[in-house]
């Protein structure tokens, strides 16, 4: 069975997280079949489509993990992989179809439809292209032509039958060809319809699995009987439900919905975008994070899910933290760095990653904790009440206990235990507010050999209150 796969945005703005998780469904599909990926850009709305936004769309699926074999910046036997681009060989198609007798030119005036649509409406009638101009006569057409009148091209719907659809996700549904009315295949302007040129892209460049947005669910059956007519394959279609935004509706780049950029901005990993997308209406019995080829493996359409989902940050956080515990200590200095203004010493930079991966969910986050080993902070109003409750005598044996065991940290609170007749929190938690001004943090034996004596002392003197 052709598995290869493809994504087909319109670069009409940056992608939101609806867009990626249908690009990363269908990337997983691909690649879990060890078949082909293929990007195209859908740039026929000229007026929205920009050569930044496709740079952008691209940059983001890198940034994602996904790559494609086939597509406008790497080229590939199917290509261009530019709608527009293409203009020729929709051209040809719009020809074998006129030659066929399965598209006919239509000089119906905007006015005039819009007039047939209401009566039907009136009517209580579904509506849709009357067939006005289904039967011109050469002789009919040549006289608007002659009169300057620029047709549209209409696909002619068979006259009777039925229509069968199946779909991975729906399963099969059925559709009486007289439910339709003959649609436009090619606008005034000489632009391909929407539905045309999406579907002959995918059989020209041997597309064999479309996953796509429950948005084009409708469009289905149109784009088969156009493919059926031109005698090219008809992929295994699958709709996913859409992602709803905290409206109710569906994301979209219309409705600026959050983009992919932002959350990279906010300091996002990539691992925790697709972690939580991957799961977001398909299911997995792996709970614990996966990198893209166990997600790749474990992917199926038939578990996909039905199911509108809506973006759950907090589902968004777990996996952020999950893809945190798990990264490279190389890359989480890379992830961090840009936000510290502390500086930390180089030979110290694997052991303060190491330190605070576990407390941390955003680049930002780490700061506190590099002033904590390597610089100065202000504690916050919980540390600072926790040191107001604790007395002067505890601090002194804590600075002292802590020169006797010259820094070790279990030699320390087991020494000042003992000392001070204080254990579990009422001697963890004044200390751990003095040392990093939080009552929460990482492991303060990871971070006390970070800070050093010196800076530890000064902050057990300053703790006191006399
Ligand atoms: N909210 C959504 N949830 C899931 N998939 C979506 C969502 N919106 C769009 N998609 C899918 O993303 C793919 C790319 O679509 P497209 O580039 O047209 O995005 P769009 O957000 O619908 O843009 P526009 O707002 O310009 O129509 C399509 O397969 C589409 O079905
Ligand atoms: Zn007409």
């Amino acid at each position: 069975m052709n598995l290869s796969s493809r994504f087909a945005p319109s670069p009409t703005g940056y992608l939101h997280l609806g867009n990626a998780r249908t690009a990363l469904f269908a990337w997983l599909a691909a690649r879990g079949a060890d078949a082909a990926f293929i990007l195209r850009m859908e740039d026929t709305d000229t007026e929205r489509s920009r050569a930044d936004y496709a740079q952008a769309i691209m940059a983001d699926l890198y940034w994602l993990g996904l790559d494609w074999d086939e597509g406008p910046d790497v080229g590939g036997a199917h290509g261009p992989y530019r709608q527009m681009e293409r203009q020729g060989i929709y051209a040809d198609l719009f020809a074998r179809l006129l030659a066929q007798g399965d598209a006919y030119p239509c000089y119906c005036r905007r006015e005039e439809l819009e007039a047939e649509r209401q009566r039907q409406r009136a009517a209580g009638q579904a509506p849709r292209y009357g067939g006005h101009c289904r039967h011109l006569s050469a002789e009919q057409r040549a006289a608007r032509e002659a009169a300057g009148q620029v047709p549209t091209l209409r696909f002619r719907i068979p006259d009777a039958g039925v229509l069968r659809v199946p779909d991975l996700v729906w399963g099969e549904r059925e559709y009486a060809l007289t439910e339709f009315g003959d649609f436009v295949i090619r606008r005034a302007d000489g632009s391909p319809a929407f539905f045309f040129a999406n579907a002959v892209d995918d059989a020209l460049m041997g597309v064999g699995l479309v996953l796509r947005g429950e948005d084009h669910l409708s469009n289905t059956p149109r784009q088969i009987l156009i493919l059926r007519a031109l005698q090219l394959a008809v992929p295994q279609y699958g709709h996913l439900p859409l992602i709803l935004g905290d409206d109710g509706q569906p994301l979209s780049k219309r409705n600026g919905a959050g983009s992919l950029r932002e959350l990279r901005e906010k300091g996002f990993l990539p691992e925790a975008v697709c972690n939580y997308l991957a799961r977001l209406g398909h299911y997995y019995a792996e709970s614990a994070l996966m990198d893209m080829v166990a997600l790749a493996r474990g992917f199926a359409t038939s578990r996909i899910s039905r199911a509108p989902a809506r973006f759950d940050a907090a589902q968004l956080e777990h996996w952020q933290q999950q893809a945190l515990q798990s990264l490279p200590a190389e890359r989480l200095w890379t992830w961090l760095a840009p936000a510290l203004r502390t500086s930390v010493p180089e030979d110290r930079r694997m052991a303060f990653v190491q330190a605070v991966r576990g407390n941390v969910l955003r680049p930002q986050e780490g700061e506190h904790w590099a002033a904590v080993c390597f610089g100065h902070f202000h504690g916050d109003a919980e540390a600072r009440s926790a040191l107001e409750e604790t007395p002067p005598e505890f601090w002194a044996a804590a600075a002292q206990t802590l020169q006797t065991v010259a820094g070790d940290y279990g030699s320390w609170v087991k020494t000042l235990q003992a000392a001070s007749g204080r254990k579990g929190k009422a001697l963890f938690l004044p200390l751990r507010a003095a040392l990093t001004g939080r009552v929460h943090g990482p492991e303060l034996a990871a971070l006390l050999p970070l800070m050093g004596m010196e800076r530890a002392l000064a902050r057990l003197a300053a703790a006191s209150p006399y």
